[in-house]
C-alpha cells in the first residue's frame, strides 16, 4: 500500500511540472506555429468569450490543505507505530540472543590449533587430536582430553573462525561489553587470529567491519565508533594512538603514561588514552594500522618485545536514537591479544626477560582468578591484582560477555605448554559442555538453545520487514511534505525550509515578483503609472533571464509560468477562473492531453478584462478558484503573493 502512495506521489511531483508547461504552452499560444497548426491569439475567430469568472487564487480551499495535512499526519503516526513496534521485536530479539549466550556460557572458550610451520620440527606421531568441543593431548605416555566450546583444527580458516565469533559482536551493538581474548603460548597464532594479514584479515578487522555493516542496516538507532589501541607492558600502559612520538624511539617506557581511574559504579576510564572517532571502517582501518605500526616499533628490543606485551584494541559503540529507552551508555568491545603465557623455567629465561615473563605471567594468573571468581559467581572478584584486569573491569562481568581463544602448537615439543594452556581454558569456562551434562538435561538444552534461536531469527526476520516499511513510509512522507510545502506554504517558508533543495534558491531569485514584471514589461504603455518597470525590475529581469538556462525544476516551471504571464499581457485576457483554463488544468490533472492542444480549448480575448485585475481581495470568496493539483497549487501560491504584493 505504501509502495502505492510512494508510485502515485512521485507521479506527482514530476508530471505536473510538465502538464504546467503544456498548459502553458497551448493556453498562452506560444505553440500557434507549432506542428500542431493551432492558430495564435490574434488570428482566433471572434466568438463569445465564455463567461469569466475572477476568483481569488490567494486562497486554496481549506478541506484539500486539511486533507493533505491529515494524510500527512497519519504517516508520521504510522512511522511511529511502525518504529515503536521495530523496538520490541529487537528487545526480543536482544533477549533471545541473551538467553542463547547465557545457556551457552557468557564467557566462552574456543581453542585453535596453529597449523605446522616449515620450522617445527615434525614427528610421525601428533600429540594433538582434536573433535568439535575438544582436544586430546597425549604426552609422556598420559592422555589429558580437554572440553571447549569450539574447536578449530589446523585447517580452519579465518573465515570459520570468525564465523562463530560474530554473534558476540551483536551483543556489543546491543549495549553488552564484550571482551575478545587471545590466548596461547608464544608462536601459536595469536596475532594471526587477531590481526591477521592483508590476505586473511583477522578477527579485529573483520569486526569492525561487521560492526559498521550491521549499524547501517539497523534504523532504530544511529551508532557512532571510537577506536582506541594501547599496549601493556610489565605493568604499564602506552597508548599507540597517540599523535605524539616517544621522546626517543625505543626507549624503555618506564613509567605508565597513563591511569586508569574506576567509577563509583564500576565504570573504567583511562585517562589521556587516544580516542578516535571513526566514521567508516576505511578509516577504522587506518588507524588500527597506525596502531600496530606503533606497537611493533615499541619498547627496548623492538620486535622481541610484542610478544611480551598485551596489545589491547577498544571500540567504543554510542546508540542513539531509541529514544523510549533513553540515551543508553556506550559499549565497549575489547579485543586483545595477550602477551605468550609460557612458562619461564622452561624457556631459561634471565634478566629482562625473566621480568618481562614474570609480568606477563601474574596479569595472565591475574585475568584467570577473575574469570574463575566470576564463573562462581564469587562476591569478591580480584580485579586489582593486575593492569590488565583494572582496564577490563567493566567489561568482565554483570551484563558483558567474553570469548577466549586459546591457541596451541601441534608440535610434539610444545604438548607441555599446550597442555598449561588448555587448562587455563578449562578453568576459564563458564559452563559444563553439552558433553559432560547427562542425556535428557543434553536434550532439553539443545531444544531450548533451538527455540531461541527461532524466535531470535523470527524477530529478525519481522524487523527487516519492518525496517523497509519504515524506509518506504519515510520516503513517502518526505515527499509529500515537499509536495505541501510547494503547495501550501508561502515563498519564504521554502525557503526557510531546511529540506528545501538548492534549486530552491533559484526560486528565490526567480522570485514572483520577477514574473510580475515579465508580466508589467509586455503591457501595453496604457497600464497604469504603478504597473511601469522599475531600475530594481529590470535589473530582476536580467536575473531572470539567468535561470532561464536551468534544468527543469519547480522553479523551471515558474519560467513557463511567466511566459504565460507574458502572453496574457498580449492578449490581456487569460483569468485564472477563465473556465476552459480551468478545464484544461483538470484535465491534465486526470492525465488527458485533449482540452490543451485543441483549438477550442484556447483562450480567446476577454474583452471584459482587457488589464490585468490583481486585486484579488476584491474578489468574492465564491469565485475562488480551485486547483486541486498540488504542483499547480504550487506555482499558483507564487503568483498569489506576486498579486497580494501589489494590492
Ligand atoms: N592458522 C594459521 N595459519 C597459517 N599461519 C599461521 C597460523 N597461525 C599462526 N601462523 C603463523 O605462525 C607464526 C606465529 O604466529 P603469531 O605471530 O601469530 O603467533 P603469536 O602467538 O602471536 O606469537 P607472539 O606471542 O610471539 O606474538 C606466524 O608466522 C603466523 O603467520
Amino acid at each position: 500500500m505504501v509502495l502505492d502512495e510512494i508510485a502515485q506521489i512521485r507521479s506527482k511531483v514530476t508530471l505536473p511540472l510538465e502538464m504546467v508547461e503544456e498548459s502553458v504552452e497551448s493556453s498562452s499560444g506560444l505553440n500557434s506555429d507549432s506542428a500542431d497548426g493551432l492558430p495564435s491569439v490574434s488570428e482566433m475567430p471572434e466568438s463569445p468569450p465564455p463567461p469569466t469568472e475572477f476568483t481569488d487564487v490567494n486562497v486554496v480551499p481549506e478541506h484539500e490543505k486539511k486533507e493533505f495535512e491529515e494524510s500527512i499526519s497519519n504517516l508520521q503516526g504510522e512511522i511511529t507505530a511502525l518504529k515503536s513496534k521495530q523496538r520490541s521485536l529487537d528487545e526480543k530479539r536482544r533477549e533471545a540472543l541473551n538467553k542463547i549466550l547465557d545457556i551457552k556460557g557468557s564467557i566462552r572458550v574456543f581453542c585453535r590449533v596453529r597449523p605446522f610451520l616449515s620450522v617445527d620440527r615434525r614427528k610421525i606421531r601428533l600429540p594433538i587430536s582434536t573433535g568439535s568441543e575438544n582436544v586430546i593431548v597425549r604426552s609422556s605416555g598420559s592422555r589429558k582430553d580437554f572440553t571447549l566450546d569450539k574447536v578449530f583444527p589446523q585447517e580452519a580458516t579465518q573465515e570459520e573462525v570468525f564465523e562463530e565469533v560474530e554473534p558476540i559482536l551483536r551483543s556489543a551493538l546491543d549495549g553488552h561489553n564484550i571482551c575478545i581474548f587471545a590466548y596461547g603460548q608464544t608462536g601459536t597464532g595469536k596475532t594471526f587470529t587477531m590481526e591477521g594479514t592483508n590476505d586473511q584479515p583477522g578477527i579485529v578487522p573483520r569486526a569492525i567491519q561487521e560492526l559498521f555493516r550491521q549499524a547501517s542496516q539497523d534504523t532504530s538507532a544511529s551508532f557512532t565508533f571510537s577506536m582506541s589501541m594501547l599496549e601493556v607492558y610489565m605493568g604499564s600502559l602506552r597508548d599507540l594512538l597517540s599523535q605524539k612520538p616517544p621522546a626517543r624511539m625505543f626507549e624503555p617506557v618506564s613509567k605508565c603514561a597513563l591511569n586508569i581511574q574506576t567509577g563509583s559504579n564500576g565504570s573504567v576510564e583511562i585517562e589521556r588514552l587516544t580516542d578516535v572517532v571513526v566514521a567508516d571502517f576505511a578509516q577504522a582501518n587506518r588507524w588500527y594500522s597506525k596502531g600496530r605500526r606503533a606497537r611493533s616499533t615499541s619498547w627496548t628490543s623492538v620486535n622481541e618485545a610484542s610478544s611480551r606485551s598485551h596489545c589491547l584494541t577498544r571500540i567504543t559503540i554510542a546508540r542513539a536514537g531509541d529514544t523510549e529507552v533513553g540515551k543508553p551508555e556506550p559499549s565497549k568491545l575489547w579485543m586483545v591479544d595477550l602477551g605468550g603465557s609460557e612458562r619461564l623455567l622452561k624457556t631459561g629465561a634471565t634478566g629482562q626477560t625473566m621480568d618481562e615473563g614474570k609480568a606477563i605471567n601474574l596479569s595472565l594468573s591475574a585475568l584467570g582468578d577473575v574469570i574463575a571468581a566470576l564463573k562462581r559467581k564469587r562476591n569478591h572478584i580480584p580485579y586489582r591484582n593486575s593492569k590488565l584486569t583494572q582496564i577490563l573491569r567493566d567489561s568482565l562481568g554483570d551484563g558483558s560477555k567474553a570469548l577466549m581463544l586459546v591457541h596451541i602448537s601441534p608440535s610434539e615439543d610444545d604438548a607441555g605448554e599446550t597442555i598449561c594452556s588448555l587448562n587455563f581454558a578449562k578453568r576459564a569456562r563458564a559452563i559444563e559442555s553439552n558433553r559432560d551434562l547427562p542425556e535428557d538435561l543434553k536434550k532439553q538444552r539443545e531444544k531450548r538453545l533451538a527455540e531461541l534461536d527461532d524466535q531470535m531469527r523470527d524477530a529478525e526476520e519481522e524487523c527487516q520487514k519492518i525496517r523497509n516499511n519504515i524506509k518506504a513510509a519515510e520516503f513517502l512522507l518526505q515527499e509529500k511534505k515537499k509536495l505541501f510545502s510547494l503547495s501550501y506554504q508561502p515563498l519564504d517558508e521554502h525557503q526557510e525550509s531546511p529540506r528545501s533543495p538548492p534549486v530552491d534558491q533559484g526560486k528565490v531569485t526567480e522570485s514572483p515578483r520577477t514574473f510580475e514584471k515579465s508580466v508589467r514589461r509586455n503591457v501595453s504603455s496604457s497600464v497604469p503609472h504603478f504597473m511601469s518597470s522599475t531600475v530594481c525590475s529590470r535589473q530582476r529581469r536580467g536575473v531572470d533571464g539567468d535561470i532561464s538556462g536551468r534544468s527543469r525544476t519547480p522553479g523551471s516551471g515558474n519560467r513557463h509560468l511567466s511566459k504565460l504571464f507574458a502572453s496574457q499581457s498580449q492578449s490581456q485576457s487569460l483569468s485564472y477562473s477563465d473556465h476552459y483554463f480551468k478545464e484544461n488544468l483538470r484535465s491534465s490533472r486526470n492525465g488527458k492531453k485533449s482540452g490543451l492542444g485543441e483549438p477550442n480549448a484556447l483562450h480567446t480575448e476577454n474583452p471584459s478584462c482587457n488589464s490585468l485585475d490583481l486585486k484579488s481581495s476584491s474578489i468574492p470568496r465564491s469565485k475562488r478558484v480551485s486547483m486541486s493539483h498540488p504542483n499547480l497549487r504550487a506555482t499558483f501560491s507564487h503568483h498569489r503573493r506576486r498579486m497580494s504584493d501589489l494590492s
